[in-house]
């Protein structure tokens, strides 16, 4: 078995400073190849500066992956696989692969994402890294622009939950391997005890805790933490599971399907169509192409509403499937063979 590929996933809200730590640990990747995927909230897209910085196509985000609140069934695994997927099937393969979240999305659904088993044999979660703005949470908030986070949420149409800002903060810390205290220069030891107080009511207790300024951390602190936190993903609780809104993701099934080009757009919809009556099928979702036509046909596909439409993007001739459990998927998947 070849071995897996470490990912990180790196959260904390809006100006914890994610993006500063990111840019310092791919300057100092010192030739470790790493892929990064940044997920977009609303309309604002990602960080923009921190690929301009960048020059080294191995640290560009090859696809923009979105991550909401909902249930990772029907939400983070329709974009998370293929982009993983299409990452996994790059030659030479990324040495580390390097999430970082919105902030908003909590990161419990994300890391059960790994537990899929299609991801599950290919990569490992090294670290959930979890970055705290030491100046803001000793001044008494989360965030150093509360107002911003509470803006950047309102913008989110993907966030469907109205929880308290507080218990976002909470399922950061305890989802964390590793907990970044930022902006550690502007604070004295007295505030970061503080810091750390308020910290440790929530973190799990085997999360180390690093402190961090502006010039970030050494690779050598955030990568490599061996933590396979897939391995206990559904003991890291968020106040969704405590509340008992979970659903266990064994009921579900999902896999990607190869789509030749087809004739036309129609003829794409009567295919979706037939493999939605397949039994099971509660979702379709992807893009393919078409003949004659320079933009894919993207495919949304849910229950029995079909809708194909053309949209430049890539990633096209996959189609990612998503159902009850014990799919036949030889039989789905024969709907798009040539
Ligand atoms: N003094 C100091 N400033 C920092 C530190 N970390 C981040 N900053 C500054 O804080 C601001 C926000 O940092 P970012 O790295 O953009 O934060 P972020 O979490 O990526 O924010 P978004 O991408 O907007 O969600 C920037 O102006 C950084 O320069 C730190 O450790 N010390």
């Amino acid at each position: 078995m070849t071995a897996r590929i470490p990912a990180t996933i790196v959260t904390g809200f809006l100006g914890a400073g994610k993006t500063t730590l990111i840019r310092n640990l791919i300057a100092g990747a010192e030739g470790r190849r790493i892929a990064l995927i940044v997920n977009e909230f609303g309309d604002m897209g990602f960080d923009g500066s921190l690929l301009s910085d960048c020059d080294d196509d191995d640290c560009k985000p090859d696809t923009v992956i979105e991550l909401t609140n909902g249930c990772i069934c029907c939400t983070v695994a329709d974009d998370f696989l293929p982009t993983i997927e299409q990452l996994l099937a790059r030659e030479p393969a990324p040495d580390h692969i390097v999430i970082e979240t919105s902030g908003l999305a909590l990161p419990q659904p994300l890391v059960r994402a790994f537990t899929w088993p299609t991801v599950r044999h290919r990569v490992t979660i090294d670290g959930v890294i979890t970055v705290v703005d030491a100046e803001a949470v000793a001044a008494g908030r989360f965030a150093h622009d509360e107002e911003a986070v509470a803006a950047q949420r309102a913008a989110d149409e993907s966030l469907d939950h109205e929880d308290p800002i507080e218990e976002l903060f909470e399922d950061q810390l305890s989802c964390a391997d590793l907990i970044v205290f930022s902006k550690t220069d502007l604070v004295d030891a007295k505030q970061i005890e503080e810091v750390a107080e308020i910290v440790a009511r929530d973190a799990r207790k085997e999360a180390r805790v690093v402190h961090a300024n502006a010039s970030g951390l050494p690779a050598s602190v955030l990568l490599g933490v061996g933590a396979a936190a897939e391995d206990d993903a559904f003991e890291r609780k968020s106040h969704h599971d405590l509340e008992g809104e979970e659903h266990d993701h064994d009921d579900f099934d999902t896999f990607i399907v190869d789509v030749a080009e087809l004739p036309s757009i129609e003829a794409l919809g009567s295919r979706v169509r037939a493999a939605m009556a397949e039994k099971g099928v509660l979702r379709i979702k992807g893009r393919a192409s078409v003949a004659g036509k320079a933009a894919p046909a993207v495919v949304q596909a849910v229950g029995p509403r079909v809708d194909t439409y053309f949209a430049p993007g890539g990633n096209a001739g996959r189609l990612v499937v998503i159902g009850e459990r014990g799919l036949d998927a030889a039989a789905i998947s024969a709907h798009f063979k040539a």
